[in-house]
């Protein structure tokens, strides 16, 4: 029998299709044996052809979950998703301050891969003001990563200089996820609390079946540190897990199909110290 077990909080929407949101998150967090719990935020109809309707869960109900977690769990790290609109993030934001759930991983998710915004604009300020300071790790891709810094980014100097910008707001470490990009290869950029940078590169796998791999790949960076492990270590093993999720491909649904959550930790993962 185990006695505690690190445990987890992911505060997002549901995916009705299971590929992504608070479904992916809570599948990662079994993998990676910590034990899941959630905060509803916001509730889609969705299949792997896309987001057919999403409704926000009342605030109050938001708070209600908070409250419930905070009075029986011991909540080790936690995760943000899907946050809806300004109101929402607020709530959230509120929430998190008064509830200590440990270091909180952002991801800062806007736009479905089908194109459905799953935020609405003016939140973004908000997301900057009250979310960014209370975040340990920040794991936009390259469009959220314009979005919220204002900058374009194209070459490796203006990636670096938006993880910058995005520190300096507040986010202790941030990653910059690469899979948006194109090339052989799929490179996250991570620059450090300590301002120390490294990359973390993997083949890039063609694949149509990558719903939900940004909700995987930062659930399982939660789950890492749960358990205490280093923030190094944590997103080397996210990177291991999030390929090999795309790397043993499931057939679920025709349209962009979900990761595999069973699959082993990829042994194809390379760091790169420095820039
Ligand atoms: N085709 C691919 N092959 C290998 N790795 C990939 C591929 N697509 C994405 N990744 C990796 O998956 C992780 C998530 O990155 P991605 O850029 O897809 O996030 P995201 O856009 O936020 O995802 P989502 O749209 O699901 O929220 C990163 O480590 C990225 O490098
Ligand atoms: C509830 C919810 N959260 C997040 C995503 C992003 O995932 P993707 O960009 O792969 O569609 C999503 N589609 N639905």
């Amino acid at each position: 029998m185990r006695g505690q077990v690190p445990q987890t909080v992911t505060i997002a929407g549901s995916d009705s299709g299971g590929g992504a949101g608070v479904q992916a998150d809570l599948k990662t967090f079994q993998a990676r044996e910590v034990f899941g719990t959630s905060i509803f935020v916001a509730l889609t109809a969705q299949n792997t052809k896309g987001v057919q309707q999403s409704l926000p869960v009342p605030r109050s109900f938001i708070e209600a979950q908070f409250a419930s977690l905070a009075d029986d769990f011991h909540i080790h790290a936690a995760k943000t998703g899907m946050l809806y609109d300004q109101e929402h993030v607020q709530t959230v934001a509120d929430c998190y301050q008064k509830h200590s759930f440990g270091p909180l991983t952002v991801d800062p998710v806007m736009i479905a891969k089908g194109g459905h915004s799953l935020l609405k604009e003016e939140a973004i300020q908000t997301i900057k003001k009250e979310l960014l300071p209370q975040t340990y790790v920040l794991t936009p891709n390259l469009p959220e990563a314009e979005v919220l810094t204002g900058l374009k980014i194209k070459t490796k100097q203006e990636v670096k200089k938006a993880a910058t910008t995005l520190q300096e707001m507040g986010a202790k470490n941030v990653i910059i996820k690469g899979g948006h990009l194109e090339g052989k290869e799929a490179t996250d950029f991570v620059l450090m609390e300590d301002s120390s940078i490294f990359q973390l590169s993997a083949p890039r796998i063609q694949s149509k079946n990558t719903h939900g791999t940004g909700d995987t790949f930062s659930s399982c960076i939660t789950a890492e540190l749960a358990k205490k492990k280093p923030f190094k270590e944590a997103v080397f093993t996210a990177k291991a897990f999030i390929q090999g999720a795309i790397e043993e491909q499931i057939i679920v649904g025709s349209g962009h199909g979900p990761t595999n959550h069973w699959a082993k930790l990829s042994k194809n993962i390379t760091v790169k110290e420095g820039f």
